[in-house]
């Protein structure tokens, strides 16, 4: 237990008059994360697809920490209609963004589209946040200092980006779907932070750890793996704790780009490092989602 407490967010940062947002806030380690920053004084936005599971949790938030200024929006990020009304309505209401967490994510779900075509690991792990992103972006950095952490995995490792086939129309593992859409974030995490140089806003990229969370769903060798190594998986609470540490500590700034496990910076695969393919992701990124390229 001692070895996975390891990696223990220790900042003090606290947050009052400071706007969060956290996506996929209503289960796993980003209620956990949604509520740490509740917790330090933060206005946290539980930004998720269903509003009545966020309502419970922002309850439950605003009970345990006496913070309010916990609110639900809707936010489905297997919709590029939804993100853009999330992101219009969060513009209109919202003066500043401090923080985004992009952290919600589906593993291992049979072959799937969003409501955009896209493949679902793909489309919802990495472009709808990319969009949502994109959206939010101005308003971060008019924010500044700000920061925007993208939750990915060690699954990474076993990722590519296959640019012939970003959708798996030709070949399809729900597996590996998952692996190259987190090392998508990492790829954008990067390229992100080296356009982002000098504008105050910095990106991290993460790996969580093994958590005990919802996200083991869709595989049922995975639930009995969980269940079986219990004792030895996070929970979502210490899985918050990178999240945290990546949102919270001072003086990050010069590690902007950088990806943290256990709350230390660490090593990428080669692929992640690879700038040519994250320059590249990130134009087909824009194709596929009609966004400008600059
Ligand atoms: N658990 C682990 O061991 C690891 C987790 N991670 C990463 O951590 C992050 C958080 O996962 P975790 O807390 O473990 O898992 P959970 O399944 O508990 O949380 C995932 C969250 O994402 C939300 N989500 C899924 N699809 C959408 C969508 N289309 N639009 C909006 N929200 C959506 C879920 O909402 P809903 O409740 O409605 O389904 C849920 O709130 C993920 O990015 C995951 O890849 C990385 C490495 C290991
Ligand atoms: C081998 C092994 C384990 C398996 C770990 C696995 C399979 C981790 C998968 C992580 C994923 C899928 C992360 C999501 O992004 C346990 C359970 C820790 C217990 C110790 C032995």
């Amino acid at each position: 237990m001692q070895m996975l407490s390891s990696g223990v967010c220790t900042s003090t940062t606290q947050l009052p008059g400071k706007v969060a947002v956290v996506t996929g806030a209503n289960s796993g380690i980003g209620k956990e994360t949604a509520k740490e920053l509740a917790q330090r004084g933060a206005r946290v936005y539980i930004a998720c697809r269903d509003v009545q599971k966020g309502e419970l949790v922002a309850k439950e938030i605003q009970t345990m920490t006496g913070n309010q200024e916990v609110l639900v929006r809707k936010l489905d990020l297997a919709d590029t209609k939804s993100i853009r009304t999330f992101a219009k309505d969060f513009l209109a209401e919202e003066k500043h963004l401090h923080i985004l967490i992009n952290n919600a994510g589906v593993m291992m779900c049979p072959y799937s589209k969003t409501a955009d075509g896209f493949e679902m690991h793909i489309g919802v792990n990495h472009l709808g946040h990319f969009l949502l992103t994109h959206l939010l972006l101005e308003k971060l950095k008019e924010s500044a200092p700000s920061r925007i952490v993208n939750v990915s995995s060690l699954a990474h490792h076993l990722g590519r980006i296959h640019f012939h086939d970003l959708q798996g129309q030709k070949f399809y593992s729900a597996g590996l779907a998952y692996c190259h859409s987190k090392l998508a974030n990492i790829l954008f995490t990067r390229e992100l932070a080296r356009r982002l140089k000098g504008s105050g806003v910095t990106a991290y990229s993460l790996h969580p750890g093994t958590v005990n969370s919802e996200l083991v769903r869709h595989s049922s060798f995975m639930r009995c793996l969980w269940r079986l190594f219990f004792f030895f998986i996070k929970t979502p609470q210490q899985g918050a704790q990178t999240s945290l540490y990546c949102a919270l500590t001072e003086g990050l700034e010069n590690l902007s780009g950088n990806h943290f496990s256990d709350c230390h910076v660490t090593w990428v695969s080669a692929q992640a490092r690879n700038e040519t393919i994250a320059r590249r992701l990130w134009d087909v990124s824009c194709d596929l989602l009609g966004i400008p390229m600059d």
